[in-house]
């Protein structure tokens, strides 16, 4: 049988798990050399000349001590690094198209990220909605799903959130996910780090079995026991950036002691190479096993090499890309997988899981609800009924302006800590081609939007009522237009802060950048008072336009004269007040506008800062 004949058997989507993958698949790298460019200390070479070959149906493990390159040859191979490698990567012999090898092969790195709030079900369901064809029947999927939960033993923890699941368990989810599409081939980092040694054989018999349905399957590992060590096929064996063997594990030994290094009887092999590894790079018989290694590799003429043949592409039936190696180191996210189902598609299934996820997470959804009533009711209680006394005209300001900050750190905060968490989950999926960034952003943006509607609205209708601001619909609907733009700035803040910063950062950053435009609000000091040069500020802070508002709102369009409760009221008129804060005029309708101008800018800044971790991300 020819490889596009076991191509065209083989389903390419992921419908049929446990179908025969075609046997022959065989990846040879050879003199693959990795050089890291360090702006300070200039060009590290960690990969030199490494050679090997992984073959389908095989189990191959990277050993090495730490720092040898293993995690850095598992990204080379996988393709997921491309800059600064050279060497030659075959496929059955062919060289192979980076983007049909990057559809064929999966990655799954040591740290894999998932939604904490989804179940170990709606965490395969939505994999299988995004990744698999649009032509994929729901009953299809399911069978899918639980293929992958026999095969994995994840059926007893189905219904089980994420963040509850066992380390073990959790692995054996990231399997399940990369599982969907049915890769033909595999790289796991580190597949049993944090795990027990019975979790640990578990996790590598399941990879056993992936590989022995035909795929070509490598992990990196880490000092495997005796009986770890003898569930893999082949081994590959890394000192210093080199490798030391590359072959089936039961030659290894009689290699080793070909050049001389003999394995003492009742030694694990694993713990033996690493000792040997330890040792390498300068002594002469290393030297002799990493050139034997490399001249058992070297098994293609090199200048066949030279013709950019789409075997890989074949293998997938996909039609054969144009990008030539140079352009793909230049576009580096040219290499990101096409989305497999349509745009609205894609903003369906993320809504529904953006709100599902939502409506299960504590802090996001339930404590801020909470936080708001609360304080509205304490606001409340401490500004009892003092809205409409002329005598506490004073005390009225500052309760509103109590209530603007509230509002805009009771939005901001939270959305950087919500926001950190799903940005991780975010370039792993948008880079294997789950969604497209513009179905992403729109899903985010009306995910949240509930959230940013119902806090501030619950907030106001407390708060206005009792502390008794004047009883008429249209200033209570314009106090509530200008809050919930205070809640979207703050959210929209937080958002770009939690995307393009590290946390601790965005948590110092946000309230620091923030406070200072308090000052230019005119409730510290009006602004006719402000020196010149810092007027124009006040016209770039948004605290400006949202305490404008709420006092046009509360005391402008006619409110006339206010009741007043002792014998001597200073603000009598609520026109004079106005005016004696700058802020006479019924501009209500400018200060609105100019808010939802802040809300696009913030918008678009969203855009951009998920843009910026994206291209972040590769580097
Ligand atoms: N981004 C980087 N900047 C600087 N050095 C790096 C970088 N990535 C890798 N290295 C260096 O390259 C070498 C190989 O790293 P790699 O993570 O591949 O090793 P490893 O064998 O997987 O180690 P371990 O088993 O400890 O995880 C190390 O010395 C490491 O310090």
């Amino acid at each position: 049988m020819t490889d596009n004949e076991m191509a065209t058997q083989r389903e390419p989507n992921g419908v049929a798990l446990t179908d025969q993958q075609p046997k022959t698949l065989e990846l040879n790298f050879q003199e693959v050399n990795y050089t890291l460019q360090n702006v300070i200390k200039g060009p590290t070479q960690i990969l030199k000349q490494a050679s090997g070959t992984l073959k389908s149906g095989r189990l191959t493990a990277i050993l090495g001590p730490s720092g040898a390159g293993k995690s850095t040859l598992l990204n080379v191979l996988a393709a997921f690094k491309i800059n600064g490698v050279d060497g030659q990567f075959l496929i059955n012999g062919k060289p192979r198209d980076i983007m049909a090898y990057r559809k064929m092969s999966s990655y799954i790195p040591q740290n894999y990220v998932m939604l904490n709030l989804l179940t170990v079900e709606e965490t395969l369901r939505v994999s299988a909605d995004l990744k698999l064809p649009r032509s994929t029947t729901t009953e299809e999927k399911q069978k899918i799903i639980n293929e992958i939960m026999d095969i994995l033993q994840l059926k007893c923890c189905r219904q089980t959130l994420v963040r509850n699941i066992s380390g073990g368990e959790h692995k054996r989810l990231s399997i399940g996910i990369e599982l969907i599409t049915n890769p033909p081939i595999m790289f796991f980092d580190e597949p049993t780090s944090g795990l027990d040694s019975v979790a640990s054989y578990q996790v590598i018999c399941h990879l056993q079995s992936l590989a022995k349905l035909g795929r070509i399957v490598v992990c990196v590992v880490h000092q495997p026991s005796s009986r770890l060590m003898r569930l893999f096929d082949d081994v590959l064996i890394m000192a210093h950036g080199e490798v030391l063997y590359a072959g089936e594990q039961k030659d290894m030994l009689t290699t080793f002691s070909q050049f001389g290094y003999n394995c003492p009887q009742y030694y694990n092999p694993a713990d033996f190479v690493l000792e040997v590894g330890s040792e390498s790079s300068s002594t002469q018989r290393c030297e002799d096993l990493i050139l034997q290694n490399k001249l058992r590799h070297s098994i293609i003429d090199k200048n066949s090499c030279k013709f950019h043949i789409d075997e890989s592409a074949a293998l997938l039936n996909m039609p054969p890309t144009t990008l030539t190696h140079s352009q793909e180191l230049g576009n580096m996210h040219l290499l990101r997988l096409k989305e497999r189902v349509g745009f609205f598609y894609q903003l369906k299934i993320l809504l529904k899981r953006h709100l599902r996820s939502m409506s299960r997470d504590m802090m996001a959804v339930q404590l801020r609800i909470l936080m708001h009533i609360i304080v509205a009711l304490l606001l409340g209680v401490v500004y009892w009924q003092i809205g409409n006394d002329a005598s506490k005209i004073v005390s009225n300001v500052s309760c509103l302006f109590f209530i603007i900050l509230f509002v805009f750190a009771g939005n901001a905060m939270p959305s950087i800590l919500l926001c950190i968490q799903d940005s991780a989950v975010f370039i792993r999926e948008y880079y294997n081609g789950w969604y497209s960034l513009r179905a992403y952003y729109i899903s985010k943006v009306l995910a949240d939007l509930p959230l940013q509607l119902i806090c501030p609205t619950l907030f106001i209708s407390i708060g206005y009522l009792m502390t008794g601001q004047p009883p008429e619909l249209f200033r209570f609907v314009m106090c509530w237009g200008i809050l919930v733009m205070t809640s979207f700035i703050g959210h929209f803040i937080g958002v770009v802060a939690g995307t393009s910063l590290t946390m601790q950062l965005a948590i110092f950053i946000v309230p620091s950048v923030a406070i200072p435009f308090l000052l230019f609000s005119g409730f510290f000091i009006r602004l006719r008072e402000l020196s010149w040069f810092l007027r124009p500020i006040c016209d770039i802070s948004f605290f400006r336009y949202i305490f404008e508002g709420l006092l046009r709102a509360i005391y402008g369009y006619n409110r006339g004269e206010l009741a007043c409760s002792e014998v001597f009221c200073f603000y009598h008129s609520s026109e004079q007040f106005l005016k004696d804060f700058d802020m006479l005029g019924d501009h209500y309708s400018w200060d609105i506008t100019v808010l939802m101008g802040f809300v696009l800018v913030l918008l678009l800044a969203f855009y951009i800062a998920l843009q910026v971790s994206i291209k972040r991300a590769l580097r």
